[in-house]
């Protein structure tokens, strides 16, 4: 997603997405003409109540689905002509995906699961194992990377996702409720390692989320209001 080279140009953009599940009587239209503009190194909440669109918006930017409607641009590519081969080998290169439920293999440690996510990011076995300890000891993990999931707690979990999301360099993290299933003070250890990724590595971050408190640690707030980016907040660039 190194676009054209030009650090100005926007990493993606959502350009009058809708989304419509369904025929007929039964079709729910869970976007409507969203638009939105991701800069590099810039840290973004998309707001909403449930069922508003948030998810539908963060699976179609991460290409995991398309717009009925509408198109994302990948810095000078035009998703709506991109083979799923294509986009595919983008995701899996480009973005960095984290979830609410961090979804980590249980049987595997932290530096396990960090270097399966570098092996499906296609980075040849010499170059995972430097990668995949950097990216542990960037989310303070370096003491603890040959635990299991179960011997950590949540917050640790949460960061262990983290490194495995950023371990091959991603231009963008995707992130929906990153921080729903923790704790206030976990909650925020994760928002520390995204105000890190964004100002030392020029990463951007765009995450789903309720928490008001949250919304005070980000750069740019997006309102999503029945399918529809209704508002916005955001700090100088
Ligand atoms: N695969 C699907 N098939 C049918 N309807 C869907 C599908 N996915 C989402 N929807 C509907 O689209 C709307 C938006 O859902 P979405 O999950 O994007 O909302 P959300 O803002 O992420 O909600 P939450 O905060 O509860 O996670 C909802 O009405 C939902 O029921």
């Amino acid at each position: 997603m190194n676009g054209t080279g030009n650090p100005r140009s926007p990493l993606l953009e959502a350009r009058g997405v809708t989304r419509v599940f369904g025929r007929g009587s039964g079709a729910v239209t869970a976007l409507k003409g969203a638009t939105l503009s991701v800069g590099q190194g810039r840290l973004i909440a998309l707001k909403g109540r449930s069922g508003s669109g948030k998810t539908t918006l963060l699976n179609i930017m991460a290409a995991l689905d398309s717009p009925t409607e509408g198109t994302v641009i990948y810095g000078d590519r035009d998703g709506s002509k991109m083979t799923d081969r294509q986009k595919n080998e983008m995701r899996r290169r480009e973005i960095g995906l984290i979830f609410q439920s961090f979804a980590l293999v249980p049987y595997m440690t932290a530096y396990e699961n960090v270097d399966f996510g570098l092996r499906i990011a296609g980075i040849p076995a010499p170059e995972r194992k430097k990668l995949a300890e950097e990216a542990l000891a960037f989310v303070g993990l370096a003491g603890r990377m040959h635990h299991m999931p179960p011997e950590l707690s949540g917050g640790e979990q949460q960061r262990t996702a983290i490194a495995r999301a950023i371990a091959h360099k991603p231009a963008l993290i995707l992130a929906d409720e990153p921080t729903a299933e923790l704790d206030s003070r976990m909650g925020k250890q994760v928002m520390q390692v995204f105000r890190d990724l964004v100002r030392s590595e020029g990463i951007a971050i765009v995450m789903t989320t309720h928490d008001p408190h949250i919304m005070e640690l980000v750069d740019d707030v997006y309102a999503l209001e029945d399918g529809r980016i209704g508002s916005e907040r955001s700090k100088e660039a």
